[in-house]
């Protein structure tokens, strides 16, 4: 029977030393600062959005929503960010993705100034990431949380397998720079890998990020396996699945994330957190 990865519990914990550092900057003067760039009204984004806001808000934070309709041009959300890139009430911008097609997700990033640049995408970032510098950079929240989760539930990475599925800047790319960081040997694979289920049946820790609804299954793990989960959809009955089948390898590997209540938490709480080294590092 695997063990439980419970993000939610430990998002819980993140949050609540946030929110006492956020307390000791403010009153040092300075008040960490978020602002959230939202164009369209894809539902999911919306809700993703507002729940940053609210815990920004919970938190103790500046936090400022900026929206733009489904058809804003490019040139639009370029003039907000290098507005919020000068506004020394905000420490962290993002861009929620996915974006509309008329705007280029790495154009947008590249407006963003680096030491604001909360999601870690910025080239310098990344960069700064592949580099394997030792700190005061920001690092993509879902991939940094995912790496909180292993250190919290004492999985080791030193010389283990870990095989990433899917390659996006969100998450595998940087997912993949963290675990080598962390001396995992690493591949990285995608849905349309051949023989994925060979590939992955040799890891160690599978991260999972496809958006397949229930594409590991138990032929995919070997016995023991860390899985991740990073994939969020909903199935034809209304109810959240993730790329993992949970209840088809839950006897089989020795760790899971769950879908609801896994990495998604996590994500939020490494943001809030981040914006707070946002904060601390531009003082
Ligand atoms: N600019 C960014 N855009 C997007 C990112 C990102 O990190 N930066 N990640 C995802 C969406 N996302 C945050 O933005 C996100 C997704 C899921 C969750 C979450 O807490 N999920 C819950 C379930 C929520 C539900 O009921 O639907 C969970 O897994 O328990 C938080 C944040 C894409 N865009």
């Amino acid at each position: 029977m695997a063990t439980i990865l419970n993000g939610k519990e430990l998002a819980k914990k993140i949050n609540q030393k946030t929110k006492e550092e956020v307390v000791a900057l403010t009153n040092r003067g300075v008040k960490p600062g978020i602002a959230v760039i939202l164009v369209g009204e894809d539902p999911a984004s919306l809700m993703y959005t507002r729940s940053k806001q609210r815990k920004a808000d919970k938190l103790g934070m500046t936090s400022v929503l900026k929206k733009f309709p489904m058809d804003a041009s490019q040139s639009e959300v370029i003039e907000a960010i290098h507005e919020l890139n000068v506004d020394d009430s905000i420490n962290a911008i993002l861009v929620q993705a996915p974006l509309p097609k008329q705007i280029s997700q790495s154009e947008v990033t590249e407006a963003i100034a680096p030491q604001k640049d909360v999601d870690g995408f910025h080239p310098e970032n990344l960069g700064r990431l592949y580099g394997n510098e030792a700190s005061n950079y920001p690092v993509a929240c879902t991939p940094k949380g995912i790496m909180r989760i292993l250190k919290e539930y004492q999985i080791p990475t030193v010389g283990k397998r870990a095989v990433i599925v899917g390659r996006s800047i969100l998450v595998g790319k940087p997912m993949a720079a963290l675990l080598l960081n962390a001396d995992a040997t690493v591949t990285i694979t995608t849905s349309h890998t051949t023989n994925l289920a060979k590939i992955t049946s040799d890891a160690d820790i599978i991260v999972s990020a496809t958006g397949i609804g229930h594409l590991i299954k138990s032929d995919y793990i070997k016995p023991g396996a860390t899985v991740i989960d990073v994939g969020i959809e909903q199935n034809s009955e209304g109810k959240l699945i993730g790329d993992v089948d949970y209840d088809d390898i839950f006897d089989k590997a020795g760790a899971i994330t769950p879908v609801p209540g896994g990495v998604g938490p996590m994500t939020i709480a490494t943001l809030m957190s981040q914006t707070v080294e946002l904060a601390k590092w531009s003082h």
